[in-house]
This record gives structure tokens, C-alpha cells and sequence, in this order.
């Protein structure tokens, strides 16, 4: 499907800037030009890319002539991608929201500035995304979750439905939610991890062993 928006400059040369990279090219939206403090050429959907060498020169453009995608990834104890969208709406400039074509996004769940939905994803209705929150490849989220700020729902991961989850919230890969859990800000629910309780901010989740008992 084609998209139309202003011409994008992307945040990031790293695997995640490269499958948003890929979404875009793919729905026909113009990428102008990739900023990132590292060489590009490792990665070849990146050639022929106009390169600028760090986000000062995005300056040289003004926020009404392109829209930025913040293509740098969210993992625990990093909070570099926030810092990123909050001082470039600071300065004016807006971020597009990444919805891949094959992610199914319910109309009435509400999307935020900059998130990014990826390939087979599912939000339902009901559900609040904040801005700058990531929900990745075949993740899902229910109907009537709150998503705060900047959370990644990483691959393959399911939250129920009525999951509240605070700012910069991380759920590993693969993990589960069931439903009407309220997880805090800066938590980490870890890789393959299933959650049943409450959870307070600025803990880590690991995954249970396994708990056996003998067949009666
Ligand atoms: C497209 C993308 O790639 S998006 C990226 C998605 N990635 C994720 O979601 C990763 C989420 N992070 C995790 O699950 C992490 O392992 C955390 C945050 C739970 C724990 O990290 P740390 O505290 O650094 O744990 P650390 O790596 O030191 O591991 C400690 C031990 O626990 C084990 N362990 C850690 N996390 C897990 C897990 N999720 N499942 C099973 N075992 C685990 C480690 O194997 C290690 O075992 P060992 O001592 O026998 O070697």
C-alpha cells in the first residue's frame, strides 16, 4: 500500500532502523537521508541512502519539510531513544507512526506520535499506545491496554487484554501478560517470561523454572 508523508529522515543505523527502513521503502514512503554516528555500508538496505554523520545535521532541515522516524531500538537500562524524541519535539520537528502494512491495528485503538507497529503485530480496540512506543514483529496487545511512553513490546510477546503498563517499560520476547495487570514504569519483564501479578516500577522479571509435581 502507498503511503504519503513528508520525506523522512531516519534515526539510526541499527537492525531496528533497518526493518523500519524496510517498512517505508515498501509503502513508497521517500527516505531522504539516514543519521547515524557509525558507518552504514554493513547494512545493504542502507546504500544509496544520503548518510548524515549525527542528528545535529538534521538541523540543516527545517521540521516543515520532513518528518523524522526514530529508528533507534529500545532495550533495557538504555534510554537513548527517548532523549531522542523528546529533544527533536522540543525543536519542532514531528515523528512519524510506522505501522507495517501486514500489523493489524484495530480503528479504535488510539496510536500516538512515533510509535511503531511492525509486520504482523495486532493492537485491538480499546487500546491506548503512547507515543514512542514500540510493538514488535507478532507482538500483540488486547483490547483496552494503556501502553505508557516509550515501551517496547518486543518480539512475539502478548499482553492481554486491560494491561497497564508505565512509562519506558520493557517486555522481553516472547513474554506474557495475562489480563488486568498493571506493570510499573521502567519494569522489565524478561525474554519468555509469564506475569499473573501486579508489578511495582523499576523491577526485572525473570522467567519461572519450571515448577513440576507428580501426576496423583
Ligand atoms: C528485534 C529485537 O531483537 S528486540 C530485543 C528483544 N530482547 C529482549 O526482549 C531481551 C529481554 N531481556 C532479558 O530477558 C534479559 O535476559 C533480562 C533483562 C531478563 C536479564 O538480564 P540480566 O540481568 O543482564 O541477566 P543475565 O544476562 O546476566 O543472565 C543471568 C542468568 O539468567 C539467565 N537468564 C536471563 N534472562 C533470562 C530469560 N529471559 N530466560 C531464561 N534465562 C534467562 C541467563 O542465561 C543467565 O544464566 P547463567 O547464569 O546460567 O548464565
Amino acid at each position: 500500500m502507498k503511503h504519503k508523508t513528508k520525506p523522512v529522515i531516519i534515526i539510526g543505523s541499527g537492525g531496528h532502523a533497518s526493518v523500519l527502513l524496510d517498512v517505508l521503502l515498501s509503502q513508497g514512503i521517500e527516505v531522504i537521508a539516514v543519521s547515524s554516528n557509525e558507518s552504514v555500508i554493513e547494512r545493504r538496505i542502507f546504500s544509496g541512502i544520503n548518510h548524515l554523520r549525527g542528528n545535529e545535521a538534521i538541523y540543516d532541515f527545517s521540521p516543515d519539510d520532513v518528518i523524522l522516524v526514530n529508528g533507534v531500538g529500545s532495550m533495557p537500562n538504555n534510554d537513548i531513544r527517548a532523549t531522542i524524541h523528546r529533544n527533536f519535539i522540543d525543536k519542532g520537528y514531528r515523528f512519524l507512526t510506522v505501522i507495517a502494512d501486514s500489523a493489524i491495528v484495530s480503528e479504535h485503538a488510539n496510536i500516538e506520535e512515533g510509535c511503531q507497529i511492525l509486520h504482523k503485530a495486532v493492537v485491538q480496540p480499546g487500546t491506548q499506545l503512547s507515543a514512542c512506543s514500540i510493538v514488535n514483529t507478532a507482538a500483540s496487545v488486547d483490547h483496552d491496554c494503556h501502553i505508557g511512553f516509550n515501551n517496547h513490546i518486543a518480539p512475539g510477546a502478548t499482553l492481554s487484554g486491560q494491561v497497564i503498563t508505565g512509562d519506558n517499560v520493557h517486555i522481553g520476547t516472547g513474554a506474557n501478560i495475562i489480563h488486568c495487570i498493571n506493570i510499573g514504569q521502567k519494569t522489565v519483564i524478561g525474554a519468555g517470561a509469564t506475569v499473573t501479578k501486579h508489578i511495582e516500577a523499576n523491577q526485572i522479571v525473570y522467567p519461572a523454572k519450571n515448577f513440576i509435581q507428580t501426576r496423583k
